[in-house]
This record gives C-alpha cells, structure tokens and sequence, in this order.
C-alpha cells in the first residue's frame, strides 16, 4: 500500500473497560485520506475513549489502532496528528502568541505562528494573555496550537461546546477553510446538525459501537423513518417479536410504539397477525429520529443498512 492510499486511521476490534463500565464495544474505523468525519452520538457513548485510544493517550483492552501505519505515539511524535480537546492544556499568564510559539518549539519544523493564528481567527488577539481570552478564543486558539505542525489528521473532541451560535459558525468556518488542503478531520459531536453541515461522512456510535455510517444525506435517510403507535392486547404482545424493519419496540400502558423504515409491512404485520387496534402512523422528526438510532432501545443498523436506506428513497 503507497503512503498516499494508506488510511489516515484504521482500527479494528477497540474495546475499553472502565471497571464495570464497558465503554468501547467491538469498534471497527477507518478514515480514508482527505474525509472530515463526525464521530456522533449521545453523552457516554464512547467517543472520547475512542478518540484517546486514536491518540494513544489510553490503550485498547482489545483490538488495534494504526494512524498512517504507524501507532498512534509513532504518529504523534511525527507530527501527522494533532488534536483539539474540550479542555486543559493552556498557561493562563503567557499571551496567544507565545502559547503557540512553546508549542512550535516541539517540532523539528512548523508552520509561521502567524500564519496559524491568522488561520484560527485570533492574530488580532495575539498578545492577549490566556487567562483573558473567553472560552471560544481559547478553542481557537487549542485549534491553532494543532495547526502549527501542520498535521495530516486533526481531531477534535467537541470542540465547539461553550460557544455560541456564531462563534461555532466562524470556528467551523476556519477549520473548513484548512481542510480545503486536503487534511483529514475526524470531529466528536453531540450535535446533528453540526455534524450534518460540516462532515462529509456521519459516523453514529451508541454503547460503544458504530450504529450507523454514511454520508449525512444517508444517515439522514434512515433517520427518517416513521413512527407506528398501536393498541395489543396482552396476549399478543409475544407476536411482536416477528415484527418485520423494527428498529425499535417500546411499550407504555397498553400502547406499543414501533420505529420503522416500512411502515407498510409493520401495520400489515400488526392487522394480519394480532389484535392490534387503533393504529397511528407518524413521520419521524429529525431530532426523534436520531434518538431512536442512538436511544437505549434502538436496534444497530449496519452501513449495508445505511446503504439500503438512501436507495430506498
Ligand atoms: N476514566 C474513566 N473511568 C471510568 N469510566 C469512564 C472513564 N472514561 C469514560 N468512562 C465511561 O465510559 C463511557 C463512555 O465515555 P466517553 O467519555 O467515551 O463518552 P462520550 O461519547 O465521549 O460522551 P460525551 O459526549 O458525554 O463526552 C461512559 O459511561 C463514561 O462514564
């Protein structure tokens, strides 16, 4: 494999366990060269474990994690990967400026620090001290600290989280903006939205494991699924159990609300095969949608089923 068809990340197998907490379940990733990635799902789902372990700041309990080919400390040390965090890591009585040039210093070669913090929007800050810059100044400037090597591969944990809805715009706007070069991004966020508008590829983890993988249109698509709600009586409620496309089944009372990508086939199920009453059909919300992929009860969806749901549409 040439260094230029080589993935920028590829990890088979991740599992960390934290004490009973079992964190990272079996997870398979790879980036390719050039992709930005959300990494996207609910508080607890894994990211940051597995955004450290794509760091080598933890090792894997199982599984294995190459950056560019090399481990993840060989990779650091090269300067091919730098990362953005959600905190930590500043001095709070240096300015901007030299917060940079300290980190410079530790590579054998980098980018002018002017340049870089040019490219994060905070040149015009540049002999503020730390400790007066607001939380989203100092993001950007934790983003200039990772431009300065010039990495192949920045990753950010949730880099935005603080920050208003402008200051989340322009911080997205410069990083686009440096990606234009061809760097991989691989991003963690809450946020579908900002992964929608800023990804070109969604990665969605729940309990540890990718649920689903695609473009966001795709994701989108199997995002968009409906919303079945009947009345069972009781002694059918075993029968569910064949339901056919049900990403999830919860019951309240005697109501049973069913997720679906085929609505069709659920209420044909439902009317020929049980007792099944009072029958409603609801288009899901974006937002409900991405709690029923991600939610306690939702069922994993594989990236062939992310496939079939955009060729579906
Ligand atoms: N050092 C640790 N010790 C014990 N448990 C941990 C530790 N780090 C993470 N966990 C647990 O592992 C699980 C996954 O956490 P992780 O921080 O990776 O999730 P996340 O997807 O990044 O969540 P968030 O969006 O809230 O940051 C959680 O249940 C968390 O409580």
């Amino acid at each position: 494999m040439t260094v230029a068809s080589m993935p920028a990340v590829h990890a088979t197998g991740l599992h960390k366990r934290f004490g009973k907490v079992h964190a990272v379940r079996g997870l398979d990733l790879t980036v390719q060269q050039g992709e930005v990635v959300a990494f996207l799902g609910p508080n607890g789902a894994g990211k940051t474990t597995t955004i450290d372990m794509i760091l080598g700041l933890s090792a894997p309990d199982q599984g294995t994690v190459s950056v560019y080919g090399h481990t993840p400390r060989g990779a650091i040390s090269r300067g091919q990967v730098a990362a953005v965090m959600q905190t930590g890591g500043l001095l709070r009585d240096i300015t901007v400026r030299e917060t940079v040039q300290l980190n410079a210093a530790m590579f054998d070669s980098s980018r002018p620090v002017d340049e870089v913090l040019d490219r994060a929007g905070i040149l015009e800050i540049a002999d503020r001290r730390v400790e007066k810059c607001s939380g989203g100044q100092q993001q950007r400037l934790r983003f200039a600290m990772a431009l300065v090597s010039d990495p192949g591969l920045l990753i950010l944990d949730e880099p935005t989280t603080g920050m208003d809805v402008a200051g989340r715009r322009d911080f997205w706007a410069a990083i686009r903006a440096d990606a234009v070069r061809g760097r991989t991004v691989i991003f963690a966020t809450h946020y579908l939205e900002e992964a929608d508008a800023y990804a070109d590829r969604i990665i969605l983890v729940r309990q540890g494991t990718v649920v689903a993988d695609g473009t966001a249109a795709q994701i989108k698509n199997l995002a968009s699924g409906r919303t079945v709600k009947a009345s069972v009586p009781v002694e059918d409620r075993e029968l569910l159990a064949g339901l056919p496309s049900a990403d999830s089944v919860a019951f309240e009372g005697a109501r049973v609300t069913v997720r679906t990508r085929d609505s069709d086939a659920v209420v044909r199920y439902l009317l020929n095969r049980t007792d099944a009453h009072d029958v409603e059909v609801a288009s899901n919300n974006l937002e409900e949608a991405f709690l029923a992929l991600t939610g306690e009860d939702a069922a994993p969806q594989t990236s062939d089923t992310a496939l079939e749901g955009e060729r579906a549409s």
